[in-house]
């Protein structure tokens, strides 16, 4: 059986703005073991591992395979991607509603788009706050509120406010027309004092990514899960499990993986929040499928690293 690594690179709409850094085209790793593909692309801006670092682990870890060896990666998006390629999957998965949209763009932006997108009436949008003036995002989510009453608002401010900056925008805001704030802040103590004291339902992304601190208060209603950031799929599990014995929802997340690595995602948000609109919406900005119609990577996109066709697959023994 096969044991396999490709890297991909695939062009983007536009550049990608990702915590200071400039993002021009998406680069990845594919992994492929006896027949399952994962996906290990670290996020620039995001992931703790680089690119190379991610290669040089994938590369050690097929080498061990081949050999008959146990592996145990330790960068996420490595852990992740094996983990993927080696998941037993259920066969039959629950349906999952289509993905919210994700709004990057300028106040005015979103306004020209949230009324429709691709032809149709939204339910459900998030968009990206901490990033222009505070007034004017804050008209912009009141015009939204105003003229789209139904529409359930997600906002995300990626830790970038600090506690005062937090209340003063939260204070402007109608908790009852805000689904949750994704990270207001980096801090979990402000996190809470800032949802505590405005009533604004929270949500956590990042904060669990880095592994800090934090526990259940009345205004926290999501956790977040980037798999490719979170690493191994048992540790995003225990975190499935935490959410549901707490009573919080779970929104599956992408870190703008290719078109291979969102369908994994989808499988696994299928499994662990079904029913809820997963955060999967970052598709757009992939100038081009790495997927053909046989939903097999596309050679042109890739390069070959390390490839053997004598893997034997105890899996199952
Ligand atoms: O969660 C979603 O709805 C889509 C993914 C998403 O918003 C993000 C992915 C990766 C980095 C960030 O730009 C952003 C986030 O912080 O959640
Ligand atoms: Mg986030």
């Amino acid at each position: 059986m096969t044991l396999a690594l490709y890297r991909y690179r695939l062009p983007l709409t536009h550049p990608l703005l990702l915590g200071g850094r400039r993002l021009d085209e998406r680069q990845g790793l594919l992994v492929h073991v006896a027949g399952q593909w994962g996906e290990i692309a670290p996020l620039p801006g995001f992931s703790r591992e680089n690119l190379s670092d991610a290669e040089g682990e994938s590369l050690t870890c097929l080498a061990a395979l081949r050999r008959g060896e146990k592996i145990a990666p330790r960068l996420p998006s490595v852990q992740f991607g094996f983990d993927c390629a080696r998941r037993r999957w259920p066969t039959r998965a629950a349906p999952l509603p289509e993905p919210y949209p994700l709004l990057r763009g300028t106040p005015e932006e979103w306004l020209a788009s949230v009324g429709t997108r691709r032809g149709r009436a939204l339910r459900k949008v998030k968009l990206k706050v901490a990033r222009h003036p505070m007034a004017d995002e804050l008209a912009s989510i009141q015009h939204i509120c105003e003229h789209h009453p139904s529409l359930e608002l997600v906002l995300d401010a990626n830790c970038r406010w600090s506690r005062t900056q937090a209340l003063a925008f939260c204070t402007q805001l109608e908790p009852g027309r805000i689904d949750y704030l994704e990270d207001p802040c980096a801090d979990f103590a402000d996190i809470a004092a800032v949802a505590e004291a405005t009533g604004i339902a929270v949500a956590l992304d990042e904060l669990l990514t880095r592994r800090a601190p934090w526990h259940p208060i009345a205004q926290l209603k999501a956790l977040v899960l980037k798999p490719t950031l979170l690493g191994s799929l048992a540790h995003s599990e225990a975190l499935v499990t935490k959410a549901r014995t707490l009573g919080l929802e779970v929104v599956a997340s992408s870190s703008f993986e290719s078109d291979l690595g969102l369908g994994l995602l989808a499988r696994l948000a299928a499994e662990w929040a079904p029913g809820q609109a997963p955060g999967l919406d970052t598709r757009h900005w992939l100038a081009s499928s790495l997927l053909d119609e046989r939903h097999q990577p596309r050679p042109d996109f890739l390069t070959r690293l390390f490839y053997d066709e004598c893997y034997r697959d105890d899996r199952h023994d």
